[in-house]
C-alpha cells in the first residue's frame, strides 16, 4: 500500500499530434505503492501519456518528475536504468528460441552491466552477477506460474504465457515503478487471474508501484487502489474505484457504453 509520498508527478502535460490534441494539460500524480489505473475511451490519449511519461514521445509541454527529479527531457535507456522505471508495450516482445530462465536472465543483463560488450567478459564478479540472476529467475518462474512450461522455447508458449514471461522480465532489474499498457489483452480468463496475482505479488511483496491501462474494468477496478479517467486527453475523473463507477460524467463518456 502507499505511503503516500511522490514516485511519478505529471504536471500540465501537452502532446499534439499535427491537429489531434492527444494530451491537453493532464496533471497526475502517481503515489510510491500504489496501482493507480488509467482508463478511458480509444483515442482518449492513454499511451500517448505513457509515450510523454518514458521518453518515447516528446511532450510539447509541461514536466515529468520521478521521486522529484525532472526526467521530462530524459532519454528512453537513462530513464529505465536511472530511474528503476519501465513500460510495457501493447505488443508482447520475448526471444522465441530461449526458454523462460534464459529470457529472464539476458532480461537481467542487459539492464544489469554496464555496457553490452561487458555482458560477454566471464570474470568472478560477473558470474556472481550471472548466478544472482539466475536466482531470481527462478523465483519469477514461481511467482508468475510459468514453472510448468518454463522449459519451452518462448516461441512456443501461448500468448498468454508469453505476457507473463514479458511482465516477469520486466521484474528482473528490480524496478520501481511500471506502467502497463492493456496487460490482459487477447489472454484466456485462467491466465487473466495469474497476470493479476502476479501484479499484486510485485506490488505487495517486491514494492513495485504501477500505473495499468486495461480496458478489463471489471478487473481494473479491483486491481486499483485509484483510478484516473482521461476524455479526450484531458483528465475526467481521479478517484476511487467506487466512487469513479459511480460518476455519471464517466459512465456518460466511457462506462455506460
Ligand atoms: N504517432 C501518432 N501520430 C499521430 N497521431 C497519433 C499518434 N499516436 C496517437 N495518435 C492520436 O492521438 C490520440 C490519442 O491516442 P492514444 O493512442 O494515446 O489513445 P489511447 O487512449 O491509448 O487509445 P486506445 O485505448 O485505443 O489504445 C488519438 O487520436 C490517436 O489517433
Amino acid at each position: 500500500m502507499t505511503d503516500g509520498t511522490s514516485m511519478l508527478r505529471i504536471e500540465g502535460l501537452r502532446k499534439n499530434y499535427g491537429a489531434v490534441a492527444a494530451l491537453q494539460g493532464v496533471d497526475i500524480e502517481v503515489r510510491r505503492g500504489e496501482v493507480l489505473g488509467l482508463i478511458g475511451p480509444n483515442g482518449s490519449g492513454k499511451s500517448t501519456l505513457f509515450d510523454c511519461c518514458t521518453g518515447l514521445q516528446k511532450s510539447d509541454a509541461g514536466r515529468v518528475l520521478l521521486k522529484g527529479i525532472d526526467i521530462t527531457d530524459w532519454p528512453m535507456n537513462r530513464i529505465a536504468r536511472e530511474g528503476r522505471f519501465l513500460r510495457s508495450f501493447q505488443k508482447t516482445v520475448v526471444f522465441p528460441t530461449l526458454d523462460c530462465e534464459e529470457n529472464l536472465v539476458l532480461a537481467g543483463q542487459m539492464s544489469s552491466f554496464p555496457n553490452v560488450l561487458s555482458t560477454f567478459w566471464i570474470g568472478p564478479s560477473a558470474k556472481r552477477r550471472v548466478s544472482a540472476l539466475r536466482k531470481r529467475a527462478k523465483e519469477l518462474i514461481e511467482i508468475t506460474g510459468l514453472s510448468r512450461v518454463a522449459h519451452l522455447p518462448a516461441g512456443n508458449m501461448s500468448g498468454g504465457q508469453q505476457k507473463l514471461l514479458q511482465f516477469a522480465s520486466m521484474l528482473m532489474p528490480e524496478p520501481e515503478l511500471i506502467l502497463l499498457d492493456e496487460p490482459l489483452a487477447g489472454i484466456n480468463p485462467i491466465l487473466i487471474e495469474k497476470v493479476i496475482q502476479s501484479i499484486e505479488h510485485a506490488n505487495r511483496e517486491l514494492g513495485v508501484t504501477f500505473v495499468v491501462i486495461e480496458h478489463n474494468t471489471d478487473v481494473l477496478m479491483n486491481l486499483s487502489h485509484r483510478v484516473v479517467v482521461l476524455h479526450q486527453g484531458a483528465k475526467l475523473a481521479d478517484d476511487t474505484p467506487e466512487a469513479v463507477v459511480k460518476n455519471p460524467e464517466v459512465i456518460e463518456a466511457y462506462l455506460g457504453g
